[in-house]
C-alpha cells in the first residue's frame, strides 16, 4: 500500500495490522502476483474494472476463462475520473442555489440604498431595504455561507457513492489516484504515473511511501523532467482546503457543527478543541482494538467439555473460532429429528424453498415455529425445547469467548436443512450459500461491504451449530473481501459451533451440498438491546394512523406497514410497506395499498411478499419461551402430566419416532409428557439457562 498510517486504518487491507497482525508479510509485498499487487488491482478503481467477465470464484470449475488482467482498467479508471469532476462540479453548484437567491435578494435591497450612510428610512420602509440594517443581515448571510460551503464538501460524498448504494467509499479520490499511479507503472507509463503520485501527494503530502515512489520515478524520468499535479486536482485540493477554513473557523467562532468527509483534511486545520475530540475518538477506537486482542487470551469456557479446536489464527483471520462438543451425538439425533418437522414447515427463510441455489432444497424451523409444531404435537416438545438450550448455550459460549462482560442478545435463530435435490447435481458449478457477510453488503470489486439496508446491520456475531455430517460437500469457508481467495475451511460435525464476527471482516460462504441433507442450527447475535429478538415489550402494534416516518418511534430502525386491499376478504392482511430511517424499502410509496390498518416496529427488515396473520415481527423467542414456560406451569399443575406418558420419558434418540398427531388424543397432543426433570443428563453440569 503506498497510502501512509492515517489512511492504513481504516482501510480493510490493512485492518488486521491495526490489530496487531500483518496481513502480509514484508516478502509477499512485491512483484506481479504478490499479495500487494493483487491487493492493489481491487482497490477502488475496480468499480469500473471490467472484471465479471473474467473473475472465477469458490465453485469455478473451468478453465476455459481468461485471466484478469486487472490494470486494463486504466482507461475505465480515467474515463472515471471525468465523470467524477463533472457530477462533482454539478453537486457544487446545486449547493450554489439558495446562496445565489439570498444574494439576488439582498442585491435588490441594497441597490436602493444612498451611497452614504447616515441615511434614516420611514418606519414604513420593508426590513429587506433598511439599509441600517444590512450590517446585521450579513450574520445569517455568513451562515447561510456555510451552510453552502459545508453541501460544497460533502460532494465528493455524493460521487463516492455507487449506485444503489447509502454508503460511500472512504478516501475515494485519493484512493483512486493511488490506484490510477499504480495501474499507470503497471502498464509502463511512468510519466502519468508520476503525475498521479504528484496528485496524491497532494492530499497526504508526507506519506512515506508514496514520497518514495515519487523518488523512483523522478529517477526513471530523468531529474530534469518536472513532474506536476494534475491541475484539476491543483484546484480542487486548494479550493477545498479553503472551504474548510472557513467552515472550521464557523466551526470555532459561531458554534457551527461539522462532519468532514475527507480523511487527508491537514491536522492543522482543525481547531484544537475538535481535535482533542478527535483524539479521544482514536484513543476509544484504539482501546476497543487492544480490547479484541486482550480477548484472544480467553478465560474458561462456561460450560464443561467444549473444545476450542481452531482460533482466529489458525483460521487466518480475525475473530473466528471452531468449537466442538457443543452438543452429544444423542442432541444432535433429537434435533435432527426435529428437522423432519422442519421439511414440512418450510419456514425460516421465510418458505422460500431456494433461496441461494435451485439444486438444493432449504428447509428451515424457527424456534418459534419448533414450540407451535410441539403445541400441535407434530414434534416432541423436548426436541423444540432442546433447540431453545442449545441456541441459549452458543449464545454464552460466544458472548464469553468474543464478548466477555458485554451482553449478547440473540439476533434471529434458525434451524435449516440444505438437502442436494437429486438429479440435479451434473455439472453443477454453484455453491450452497454465496460468499456473503452476515451484516453489510459485500462488493468484492470495490473491496467495501456496505453496512446498510437490506443487510442485517446489526448483527454483531454469527454462530453456526452444525448436526450432522452424512452428507458431501457443504463444508463451511472464509474468504478474503475479494471473494475468492478462501481463507479457512470448517467442515461440520455433529456438535460443532464455528463462530465468527458478522462484518466485513469474515467474508464466507457454503460448498454446494452435492448429496445429502446438511442440517445445522444458524444462529445470529446482537449487540443492541433494540433488536435483540428476546425482548419483551419491544414489539408493538398501532392502530394509530402512523403514515410517514416522522411519525415513527426514534428507537425503531425498520417500520412495517400491515395493509389490506380494500377488496381483500377480512383477516387477509399483508406486509405493504416497509421503511427504514426514512427510506422506503418495500411497497407502493403512496396510494392503492394505502390502507394501513397496523404498523409496528421490526427488529430486521422483512423481506418482500409474504401473507401473514396481524403481527409477523411479533418476537419469537420471546413467544417460544413463553410457550415454553405454558408448558413447564401445566405440567407442574397436580394432574398435569408429568405423571403420564413415562414411555416417552425412557425414550432414547436411537429409537427413531415418527411423531404423529392422529395417534394422540387431542388433549395430550398440547401437552406431551415431557418436562424439565426428564432431561437432567441431555445437558450438562454447568448447563443452567
Ligand atoms: O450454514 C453455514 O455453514 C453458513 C450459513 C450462512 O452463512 C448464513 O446462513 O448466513
Ligand atoms: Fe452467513
Amino acid at each position: 500500500m503506498s497510502r501512509g498510517a492515517p489512511v492504513c486504518q481504516h482501510h480493510p487491507a490493512c485492518s488486521s495490522e491495526v490489530l496487531g497482525r500483518p496481513l502480509v508479510s514484508p516478502t509477499l509485498m512485491e512483484g506481479p502476483g504478490s499479495v500487494l499487487h493483487r491487493k492493489h488491482m481491487r482497490l477502488v478503481c475496480s468499480t469500473m474494472m471490467q472484471m465479471s467477465t473474467c473473475r472465477p470464484w469458490p465453485g469455478w470449475r473451468s478453465h476455459s476463462q481468461r485471466p484478469c488482467q486487472p490494470w486494463k482498467s486504466v482507461v475505465p479508471c480515467v474515463k472515471g475520473l471525468g465523470r467524477m469532476r463533472m457530477r462533482r462540479r454539478k453537486c457544487s453548484l446545486a449547493c450554489m442555489k439558495p446562496l445565489q437567491v439570498v444574494l439576488e435578494a439582498w442585491r435588490i435591497g441594497w441597490e436602493g440604498c444612498p451611497p452614504h450612510t447616515g441615511h434614516i428610512p420611514s418606519p414604513s420602509t420593508p426590513v429587506w431595504k433598511r439599509c441600517d440594517l444590512l450590517p446585521f443581515l450579513l450574520l445569517p448571510l455568513a451562515a447561510h455561507y456555510i451552510q453552502v460551503l459545508k453541501c460544497r464538501q460533502q460532494c465528493v460524498l455524493e460521487i463516492a457513492t455507487k449506485p444503489g448504494r447509502i454508503s460511500a467509499t472512504e478516501d475515494f479520490i485519493p484512493s483512486h489516484l493511488d490506484l490510477l499511479q499504480f495501474a499507470y507503472s503497471q502498464v509502463g507509463n511512468q510519466t502519468l504515473a508520476a503525475e498521479c503520485a504528484a496528485s496524491y501527494l497532494l492530499f497526504y503530502p508526507t506519506d512515506e511511501p508514496m514520497l518514495e515512489k515519487m523518488k523512483e520515478y523522478r529517477t526513471e524520468l530523468g531529474e530534469d523532467t518536472a513532474v506536476t499535479a494534475r491541475q484539476s486536482i491543483q484546484h480542487y485540493v486548494q479550493r477545498s482546503l479553503m472551504e474548510k477554513k472557513l467552515i472550521y473557523y464557523a466551526v470555532e467562532h459561531l458554534g457551527e457543527t461539522f462532519n468532514d468527509p475527507d480523511l487527508w483534511t491537514p491536522d492543522e486545520l482543525i481547531p484544537e478543541n475538535l481535535k482533542q475530540k478527535h483524539r479521544e475518538d482514536q484513543e476509544k477506537q484504539k482501546r476497543e482494538t487492544l480490547d479484541v486482542e486482550e480477548r484472544e487470551k480467553r478465560g474458561p469456557l462456561p460450560f464443561e467439555g467444549i473444545v476450542v479446536t481452531m482460533d482466529s489464527q489458525q483460521m487466518n483471520g480475525t475473530q473466528r473460532v471452531v468449537f466442538d462438543r457443543v452438543l452429544t451425538e444423542s442432541e444432535c439425533k433429537d434435533l435432527l429429528r426435529l428437522t423432519k418437522a422442519a421439511g414440512e414447515a418450510g419456514d425460516g427463510y421465510r418458505a422460500r424453498r431456494s433461496p441461494h441455489t435451485p439444486h438444493e432444497r432449504f428447509e428451515g424451523l424457527t424456534v418459534l415455529k419448533a414450540m407451535q409444531l410441539a403445541q400441535n404435537g407434530d414434534v416432541e416438545w423436548r426436541d423444540a425445547k432442546l433447540l431453545l438450550q442449545a441456541s441459549e448455550k452458543s449464545r454464552k459460549i460466544i458472548e464469553s469467548y468474543f464478548t466477555p462482560g458485554k451482553k449478547l442478545h440473540f439476533s434471529f435463530t434458525h434451524l435449516v436443512c440444505r438437502r442436494a435435490v437429486d438429479g440435479e447435481q451434473e455439472g453443477r458449478m454453484d455453491l450452497s450459500h454465496p460468499v456473503h457477510a452476515d451484516n453489510c453488503l459485500l462488493d468484492p470489486e470495490g473491496q467495501e461491504c456496505w453496512k446498510e439496508p437490506p443487510a442485517y446491520v446489526y448483527r454483531d456475531y454469527s454462530g453456526i451449530l452444525y448436526l450432522n455430517d452424512d452428507f458431501q460437500g457443504g463444508g463451511l469457508f472464509f474468504t478474503e473481501m475479494d471473494s475468492v481467495t478462501v481463507t479457512a475451511e470448517v467442515r461440520p460435525k455433529c456438535g460443532r459451533l464455528v463462530a465468527f464476527s458478522s462484518g466485513k471482516e469474515n467474508p464466507h460462504g457454503v460448498w454446494a451440498v452435492s448429496r445429502g441433507r446438511r442440517c445445522a442450527i444458524a444462529l445470529w447475535y446482537t449487540h443492541s438491546q433494540e433488536h435483540a429478538e428476546q425482548v419483551k415489550g419491544h414489539a408493538e402494534e398501532t392502530n394509530t394512523g402512523v403514515s410517514t416516518w416522522d411519525h415513527i418511534p426514534p428507537r425503531c430502525s425498520f417500520w412495517a406497514f400491515l395493509g389490506a386491499r380494500p377488496s381483500a376478504a377480512a383477516g387477509s392482511c399483508r406486509l405493504t410497506r416497509v421503511w427504514w430511517r426514512g427510506q422506503r424499502l418495500l411497497g407502493p410509496a403512496q396510494g392503492d395499498w394505502a390502507l394501513e390498518r397496523v404498523g409496528g416496529c421490526l427488529s430486521r427488515p422483512q423481506q418482500g411478499g409474504f401473507t401473514s396473520s396481524l403481527s409477523p415481527w411479533l418476537q419469537d423467542r420471546v413467544k417460544a419461551e413463553e410457550l415454553m414456560e405454558q408448558r413447564a406451569a401445566e405440567q407442574d399443575q397436580p394432574g398435569g402430566d408429568k405423571h403420564q406418558g413415562t414411555d416417552r420419558r425412557s425414550r432414547s434418540s436411537s429409537a427413531p419416532r415418527a411423531p404423529s398427531r392422529a395417534s394422540k388424543p387431542a388433549e395430550q397432543r398440547q401437552k406431551p409428557g415431557v418436562d424439565r426433570e426428564q432431561h437432567p443428563t441431555v445437558l450438562r453440569a454447568r448447563d443452567e439457562f
